[in-house]
């Protein structure tokens, strides 16, 4: 439980800064975000965190192009017939998440690029009418620590932007690597800068 909650959502954590170095505009316009919803508050409540639509976005996108864990395994327990295919009881299933996610035809032409605002209508929406995107998994063994993570990761989020420029450092070099979750293979340093 540690391991899947600590590992995850630090994943998550270090690329969503990474991606805020890389595209200042984005993260100038989460910042205003954030002071209009939160200004200088010390107690963030559920309806606060409701009303910051970028850094949810933001959320999902980091998730999308780097989902902490990238496929998932079924086992079948019964003989099942999908859209003509006969999947043999006792089969192992493999769900690439990573591959769902950067599908271009799923997702268009820019599945690869780093867009927050192809959430604005929610993530069905985004990815054009296919339930496609699953960081947390999906049926009945869906992650539990959904919803602790996501607010978590808006309120760590919101606090940064609040406090500090996330800017990008000339010793980084962007090579994810898959390493049980996809991690950046030499660290990720990135400045931060007092506001
Ligand atoms: C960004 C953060 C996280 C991501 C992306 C994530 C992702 C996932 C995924 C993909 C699964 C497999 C679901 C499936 O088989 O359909 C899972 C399962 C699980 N996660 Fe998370 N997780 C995160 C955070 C957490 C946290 C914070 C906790 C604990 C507080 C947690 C606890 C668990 C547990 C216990 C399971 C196993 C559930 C089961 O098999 O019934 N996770 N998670």
């Amino acid at each position: 439980m540690v391991s899947s909650g600590f590992e995850t959502s630090s994943n998550l954590l270090t690329w969503s800064m990474v991606m805020l170095a890389f595209h200042p505009e984005c993260q100038a316009r989460a910042r205003e975000e954030v002071l209009q919803v939160l200004g200088d508050k010390k107690e963030i409540t559920s309806d606060d965190l409701g009303k910051l639509k970028l850094v949810t976005m933001i959320v999902n996108e980091i998730l999308r192009l780097y989902p902490p864990i990238m496929e998932l395994t079924r086992l079948v327990d019964r003989d099942t017939n999908i859209k003509g295919y006969t999947i043999p009881k006792d089969s192992l299933v493999t769900f690439p998440i990573l591959m769902f996610h950067r599908s271009t035809e799923i997702w268009g032409d820019d599945a690869g690029e780093f867009r927050p605002d192809r959430f604005a209508e929610g993530a069905l929406k985004a990815a054009n009418g296919e339930a496609a995107f699953m960081p947390f998994g999906c049926g009945p063994r869906i992650c539990i620590g959904m919803n602790f993570s996501i607010v978590e990761s808006k309120i760590f989020l919101s606090m940064l932007l609040r406090e500090f420029a996330i800017e990008f450092s000339p010793t980084y070099t962007h090579a994810p690597v898959v390493a049980v979750t996809i991690q950046p293979q030499s660290d990720a340093p990135v400045v931060l800068r007092k506001l």
